[in-house]
């Protein structure tokens, strides 16, 4: 009689890494991968123990999607950059996990998002230049997120976003977001476009800047 070989549950965890992160003060963090998640992308949590004082708020979780240009090369077109770094330095204050979801360009792609960087350069905003490509203006999806924190055992956290689909995203795939905190405006003259149609037209709830906000 052969034994049955179980499959593998879905959505679980496939290795934790000790790392020391640079970019959140020097504390020691845990790279996790997975095994099955829905969309079969190389998506990856960074997860930050809780000093002791903060251990008994719900997980501090921000969702990042991938942008190469401003995580990696700094680009000041977006705001992705100082929000990874707000993100990085905020979790490992109060305990958490940044999952780095490799949804660039909002879904479409580097090179699609390079391609509509052309557009916008000629006045058309961030959401109409992906639709004139052909592409949704957001194509992201969160059920590998959702799956990411289940197998994490974050089913009840903190959101760092002014994105409400997001928290909407994680409610419906059963995820208790307890409260949703902001994240910081990251404003400056080369990003004030891209900033302002995210809260003209992305739903954005861009309020925790000091000062007011030049489209208010
Ligand atoms: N298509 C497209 N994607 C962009 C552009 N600028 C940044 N992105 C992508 O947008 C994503 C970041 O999304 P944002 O809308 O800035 O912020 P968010 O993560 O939805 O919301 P918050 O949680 O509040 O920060 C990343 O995947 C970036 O690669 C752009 O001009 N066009
Ligand atoms: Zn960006």
């Amino acid at each position: 009689m052969s034994a049955t070989v179980p499959a593998p549950a879905l959505s679980a965890v496939r290795a934790r890494v000790g790392v020391t992160l640079d970019r959140a003060t020097g504390r020691r963090a845990e790279l996790v991968t997975f095994h099955g998640l829905p969309d079969g992308a190389e998506h990856i949590a960074c997860v930050l123990p809780a000093p002791r004082a903060a251990a008994l708020a719900a997980p501090l979780v921000r969702l990042h999607s991938e942008c190469l240009t401003g995580d990696v090369f700094g680009s000041a077109r977006c705001d992705c950059g100082p929000q990874l770094d707000e993100a990085l330095r905020r979790i490992a204050d109060e305990g958490g996990a940044v999952l780095y979801l490799r949804q660039e360009g909002r879904g479409i792609g580097l090179y699609n998002k390079l391609d509509t960087y052309l557009l916008q350069d000629r006045e058309i905003d961030t959401f109409e230049a992906n639709r004139r490509i052909g592409r949704g203006a957001d194509e992201r999806d969160y059920s590998a997120a959702a799956a990411m924190l289940r197998a994490l055992g974050l089913d009840r956290i903190r959101l760092l976003t002014n994105n409400p689909d997001k928290v909407a995203q994680l409610r419906a795939h059963g995820i208790e977001v307890e409260a949703v905190v902001p994240t910081r405006v990251h404003l400056t003259t080369e990003n004030a476009r891209y900033l302002e149609a995210k809260a003209r037209l992305g739903g954005h709830t861009l309020t925790g800047h000091q000062g007011d906000l030049p489209w208010n």
